[in-house]
């Protein structure tokens, strides 16, 4: 799902925040992404959703080259790629029904779809009952909910994190990853940084660690498994 081959980013002023990374992410995997701040997680998650382009390497992402991929190109990769953000950036001058329609407005959908498509969302992430409320109104692990709702409603096959229980309680923080590993086990391919190691350890997952800009640790699957009951 995502291949990286000596990928580099060097930004504008000459400051390399990823230096010659290798990386095969396969679709169905649930992968975390760690490192201290400034270890160039977010920078990896942009090159992905080329919010960034890469400076050198070969980069592939659900089969599509991305160092060739045109400018007009980019929205259609951007369909397939759900992207959930640590402040979840929801609009407070609207719904919660209409926050999560938003990607499907933009793709086009029809209106009737679009509201069979939201409320399904919204199910699975058990707000339903909430879809008239401003999320002004919602709790902050509500508010990420949403954020996950409007991420996976236009059903990507990759969904992109990050630090998405930056602002959580632990408890909160658990039931956020137990709600993105829930679409991993229907198969969606879920990347998240995240700097909570104990929440990490707990799920058990692939850990892949980057320091200065380089992967210095790739941990499979099958570490310590949940025992604090949280998850
Ligand atoms: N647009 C930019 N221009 C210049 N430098 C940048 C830019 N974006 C990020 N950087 C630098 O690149 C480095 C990596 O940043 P990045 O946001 O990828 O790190 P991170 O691991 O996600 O950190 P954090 O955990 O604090 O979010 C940092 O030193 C940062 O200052």
């Amino acid at each position: 799902m995502i291949q990286f081959l000596n990928v580099s980013k060097r930004y504008p002023g000459g400051f390399d925040a990823l230096s010659n990374l290798n990386l095969t992410v396969d679709a169905g995997e649930m992968v975390f992404l760690t490192g201290h701040s400034g270890a160039g997680k977010s920078t990896l998650l942009k090159l992905v959703m080329l919010m960034e382009r890469a400076t050198r390497g070969q980069m592939v992402v659900g089969g599509q080259n991305l160092n060739k991929m045109p400018r007009r190109q980019i929205p259609f990769l951007r369909r397939q790629i759900g992207v959930v953000f640590q402040n979840h950036q929801l609009l407070f001058d609207r719904s919660v029904f209409d926050n999560v329609a938003l990607p499907l407005l933009i793709a086009g959908f029809e209106p009737r779809d679009i509201g069979r498509r939201v409320r399904a969302a919204l199910d699975k992430v058990g707000l339903l009952s909430k879809e008239k409320l401003n999320p002004i109104a919602l709790s902050g692990g509500e508010q990420q909910r949403v954020g996950i709702a409007r991420a996976v409603v236009n059903k990507p096959p990759l969904l992109l994190a990050d630090e998405p229980t930056g602002n959580l309680d632990p408890k909160l923080s658990a039931e956020i990853m137990k709600l993105l590993q829930q679409f991993n086990d229907v198969g969606v391919t879920v990347l998240i940084a995240s700097h909570d190691l104990v929440l990490i350890e707990r799920m058990g997952k692939r850990k892949l660690t980057l320091e200065a800009g380089q992967l210095v640790g790739d941990e499979p699957e099958g570490g310590q498994v949940d025992q604090g009951g949280l998850l």
